[in-house]
């Protein structure tokens, strides 16, 4: 076919369209043939520069015919439209009969899996198309990032100080895939990622809002599903990789994210190394009682047990005691031992409704421990009293809204305090009620009815302010705990200090199977603080999976037997015999004074990490008998083990300076126990210092108070 003839037959030229003013032609109009530049509009350069270039290009290779462009337009068409064509009805078709997908919400826990897996795939992070995150990490995650260490130093106060400004620029985000289609592979096999959002009408019921959402889908070639199993498996292993040394802490989430239901109801606050049980100062044999139960609760066969005795399975502890007896410290070790994660509910949450409470229970996992912190405090009532205090509370409401429009009636302030009484959460209500009535007098009586809607609405809403924040019933607590709907499998950790003031109906037996009690800090347990605080920091140990390598029983679970024999072994490893790593000399700098009294400068170098673990003993001379020495000074019974460990942690690495300390410390706090006051006031009369002297070393002690010193201790031969 001629194509020029056509194109000729089909544009008309048109000199008026190309020619520049007055007619002329520009040079490079000049320079293309007619039949091209009929064909420029086609070209969809629709005259512009580069479809002039084009088609200069072609002109300038030698191609003037223009039936060899038609002809590649033509192929090209044809090209796109069969790849159009593959794209429409083979691709949808293999899809359906050659391809499996599994789709994932992101609402589910295995998005984020997924995502915590994509995010290290070279493939994928080198994508060209990808989404930037900030990397938030929480405290302990950082632990191994050897970078995260090396910080930066600042001269200020008269040292030289660690410094972290620069840490969170140094971060790095995190990549992941953007929306879209991505492709990866896997153990040999070819894999498609699909990343959409749409937007839905939100079905928490909250006036039909609307929230994004998000899917995921992964395909692969084949009939099976089981490659993707395989690698949503691999993805979760590799999430809680590192997990079997840590415990996952986690609260109720914001009230604004509860309501989107199973995965929003709890949030991560903290994944942090596990505490060792042997940290925690305790009866030994109620530590061992209160594991075994908890072992024997967790054992598959339990479930089964309960059930054919229409037992509901559940199991309550009460730990109650004094503040800072550990409490809360045994519920993070029991979880730890037994690798669960724990939900820490406060029962103070000004958002927490009896719903929530319901609900939160009925989101736990199958195995879990539940922290319910300070039960006491929860200002939790029965019923009855709830009524009639609610009672009370309108009537006082009414009248004091009748005194602030129409003036105060004579018996007013009787009942004003009446009000006061009743209202156990008013605090902050009856203040807004004496800043209304304050407000309410200046008023001109003539004023009052457009007063009285104004103070009507502030009224109400002061009211359901308090409605929101009227915490948990005691029906309401029962009821998430252990009512008819209520989640089964959990073990339930309720902490009080005031076991006395607890209703007998949350202790009974059946909510409450164990009770702890908690008390101060014996000798013994002094001692063991001791030695806890001072002792060299072992190696982090290597993860492992206990469940691995233990013995089992014929069920797949690790033994009862097995199980006591690793509670004694753990139980009753004596610190003692725990691998002590070389204490070392504080490095301080001795100078003379002008009296004679040498003092100790701050050290030159930085606090490290090194530092924590040295401490100003010999040690030649061993902790135990210093701290032997140390717990006859502490009166039994008297101090909890978090005052101790406060004591110690201010000498962390002065177990001597401790031991000299000790007894103006005790006779502070006992005095400010005494006199109810909040500050302990402490003389310390006594310092220790440490001499070193071409590799020997002294420590000496100076009396403050008669500025006189004595040798205390000195060893030899120490760098
Ligand atoms: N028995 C103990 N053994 C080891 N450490 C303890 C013990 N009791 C308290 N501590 C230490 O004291 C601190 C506070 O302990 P914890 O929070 O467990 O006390 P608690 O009884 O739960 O207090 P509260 O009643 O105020 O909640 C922790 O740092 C913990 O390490």
């Amino acid at each position: 076919m001629d194509f020029n003839a056509v194109m000729r037959g089909i544009i008309p030229q048109s000199t008026s369209n190309t020619s520049g003013p007055g007619g002329t032609r520009s040079p490079s109009e000049t320079q293309l043939p007619d039949g091209l530049m009929s064909l420029l509009p086609l070209l969809g350069g629709l005259g512009t520069p580069l479809g002039r270039a084009v088609l200069l290009a072609t002109e300038s290779i030698g191609v003037t015919d223009i039936s060899y462009i038609m002809w590649g337009l033509i192929f090209y068409l044809v090209w796109r439209s069969g790849v159009q064509l593959w794209d429409t009805a083979i691709t949808r078709g293999i899809q359906r009969y050659f391809i499996t997908s599994i789709a994932i919400e992101s609402h589910d826990d295995i998005f984020d899996h997924l995502m915590k897996w994509l995010a290290k795939q070279p493939t994928l992070v080198n994508s060209r198309s990808l989404a930037a995150e900030t990397n938030y990490r929480l405290v302990w995650e950082d632990e191994d990032d050897e970078a995260s260490k090396v910080q930066g130093l600042v001269n200020d106060g008269g040292g030289q100080w660690l410094n972290f400004s620069s840490h969170e620029a140094r971060s790095p985000p995190r990549y992941i895939p953007a929306h879209g289609r991505h492709s990866f592979w896997f153990r040999h096999r070819y894999f498609r990622l699909s990343r959409s959002k749409e937007t839905v009408v939100d079905d928490g019921g909250y006036n039909g809002a609307l929230r994004d959402k998000e899917n995921m889908v992964i395909s692969t070639y084949g009939w099976s599903p089981e490659p993707i199993k395989r690698l949503i498996q691999h993805c979760k292993s590799d999430f809680y990789r590192g997990h079997y040394q840590r415990t996952t802490i986690k609260r109720p989430n914001s009230h604004g994210m509860r309501r989107y239901g199973t995965r929003f109801s709890w949030m991560t606050v903290a994944n942090r190394p596990v505490r060792p049980m042997d940290t925690i100062v305790l009866d030994e044999t109620e530590k061992h009682h209160i594991l075994a139960d908890m072992n024997e609760y967790l054992h598959p066969a339990t479930p089964r047990w309960y059930a054919n005795r229409g037992i509901p399975l559940r199991r309550g502890y009460l730990f109650h005691g004094p503040p800072g007896t550990g409490k809360t410290s045994l519920s993070f070790a029991l979880a730890g031992v037994f690798g669960l994660d724990i939900y820490v509910i406060s029962l103070l949450e000004p958002t927490l409704t009896e719903e929530d409470l319901s609900a939160l229970f009925n989101t736990l996992p199958r195995r879990c421990i539940v922290l319910l912190e300070d039960i006491d405090t929860a200002g939790m009532r029965r019923p009855k009293q709830e009524e009639e205090d609610r009672g009370l509370l309108e009537a006082a409401k009414e009248k004091k809204l009748q005194d602030l429009v129409f003036g105060k009636s004579e018996d007013s302030t009787e009942k004003d305090s009446e009000a006061k009484k009743s209202d156990s959460h008013g605090g902050d209500k009856s203040e807004r009620l004496k800043e209304l009535g304050k407000h309410g007098k200046r008023m001109d009586k003539g004023a009052n009815d457009n007063l009285v809607e104004s103070l009507t609405k502030a009224l109400r809403k002061s009211n359901s302010e308090s409605d929101d924040k009227k915490g948990i019933s005691l029906s309401g607590l029962l009821n998430a705990i252990d009512g008819v709907a209520s989640h089964e499998g959990r073990m339930l950790i309720m902490t009080t200090n005031k076991p006395e003031s607890l209703d007998d109906a949350l202790i009974r037996p059946g909510r409450v199977d164990l009770q702890v009690a908690f008390g101060n800090a014996t000798q013994t347990q002094a001692k063991q603080l001791f030695q806890r605080m001072y002792e060299a920091d072992t190696p982090r140990k290597v993860a492992t999976r206990p469940a691995e390598t233990a013995k089992r029983d014929e069920l797949g679970w690790v033994s009862a037997d097995w199980f006591s024999e690793a509670v004694q072994r753990f139980l009753g490893r004596s610190r003692g015999e725990s691998p002590r790593g070389q204490s070392k000399l504080v490095s301080g700098h001795i100078k003379i004074e002008k009296d004679g009294v040498e003092s100790k400068q701050p050290p030159s170098k930085p606090p490290s990490k090194a530092a924590n673990t040295r401490t100003d003993c010999d040690p030649r001379s061993g902790l135990e008998s210093i701290a032997a020495d140390f717990s006859s000074r502490i009166p039994e019974k008297k101090f909890s083990p978090a005052e101790i460990q406060g004591f110690l942690l201010k000498r962390k690495t002065e177990p001597r300076r401790a031991l000299l300390e000790v007894d103006g410390w005790v006779e502070g706090v006992v005095l400010q126990k005494a006199n109810k006051t909040k500050v302990t006031q402490v003389r310390i009369r006594f310092q220790l210092l440490i001499i070193h002297n071409q590799g020997d070393a002294a420590v000496v002690l100076i009396d403050t108070q008669a500025a006189v010193g004595s040798v205390f201790d000195r060893w030899a031969g120490h760098a």
